[in-house]
């Protein structure tokens, strides 16, 4: 999969780049993520990509020229890498809080394009006719405001990447992971045995693979059911998770 993230600081991109399983997604070429600085493409001996906002304020505005050129130079490469560059295969994505906040299922979503050109904005905003002209979505993290775009930029491609086939060693991992069947994880132990004397549930060392399913099915049941009612009321169990639901119910009724 393609990504390329328009940025002014292209270096922060070492982050995802260089390390964990991001890092060896790129090294084994299951992607590519390419750095486009706008800066690259201004005319003036400043290389300005921002200025004064129009009707006056506070802070600068990122100019539309040097932006609209990156993303267009950024077109070019996708296409290069066998992307089908358009807004259903490889769309135009600003990372705003003004956006669709971002889900593990949007996540899933995304996983079936071809590439994503990530839009990292900085200063006060960047002018609307370039937003208007090139984006076609934006996406948000959640109800906060950063003083940059490229953290969301990263954490987008971050959650989008291990969602992809042969990422993660074990597939597995990556579904049964929170938020995934809709349920948060279950908790985890490994060594030593005894940690600040607390022990490890009897369960996990009993090699029994169908009850040690059921303890963490029900451990995530009953941390949704406290952390996250919200998940709980909208959990659709699949048929299997219907009946341990009721043999749970079962069970607590003794
Ligand atoms: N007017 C502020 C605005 C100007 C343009 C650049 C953005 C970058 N900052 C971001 C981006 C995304 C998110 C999020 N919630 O996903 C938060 N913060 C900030």
């Amino acid at each position: 999969m393609y990504f390329a993230v328009i940025s002014i600081f292209p270096e922060m991109f070492a982050t995802i780049r260089e390390f964990g399983i991001t890092g060896r997604a790129v090294t084994q070429e299951q992607v590519t993520i390419e750095c486009i600085n706008p800066r690259d493409y201004t005319t003036d001996n400043y290389r300005r990509i921002d200025e004064r906002p129009y009707g006056g304020g506070p802070g600068m505005v990122m100019m539309a020229e040097p932006l609209s050129k990156a993303i267009e130079d950024a077109r070019l490469r996708a296409k290069e890498y066998g992307c089908r560059v358009d807004s259903e295969h490889c769309p135009v994505i600003y990372m705003s809080p003004q956006g669709q906040t971002l889900s593990e299922s949007s996540v899933v979503g995304m996983t079936y394009y071809d590439g994503m050109i990530l839009l990292c904005g900085r200063y006060e905003g960047i002018d609307e006719r370039l937003l208007s002209q090139y984006v076609d979505m934006e996406v948000s993290l959640g109800d906060y405001v950063l003083t940059g775009g490229e953290l969301p930029a990263m954490v987008l491609m971050d959650s989008v990447i291990r969602r992809l086939p042969d990422i993660m060693g074990d597939d597995k991992s990556a579904e049964q992971d929170s938020f995934v069947d809709g349920l948060l994880d279950c908790p985890h132990y490994t060594k030593p045995h005894e940690f600040a004397g607390m022990a490890v549930p009897e369960v996990l060392l009993s090699g029994h693979h169908a009850n040690i399913a059921k303890w963490r099915f029900a451990q995530q049941v009953s941390r949704t059911q406290t952390r996250r009612p919200d998940l709980w009321q909208a959990f659709t169990p699949t048929v299997e998770q219907a009946k341990w639901l009721e043999a749970l119910a079962k069970a607590d009724k003794k």
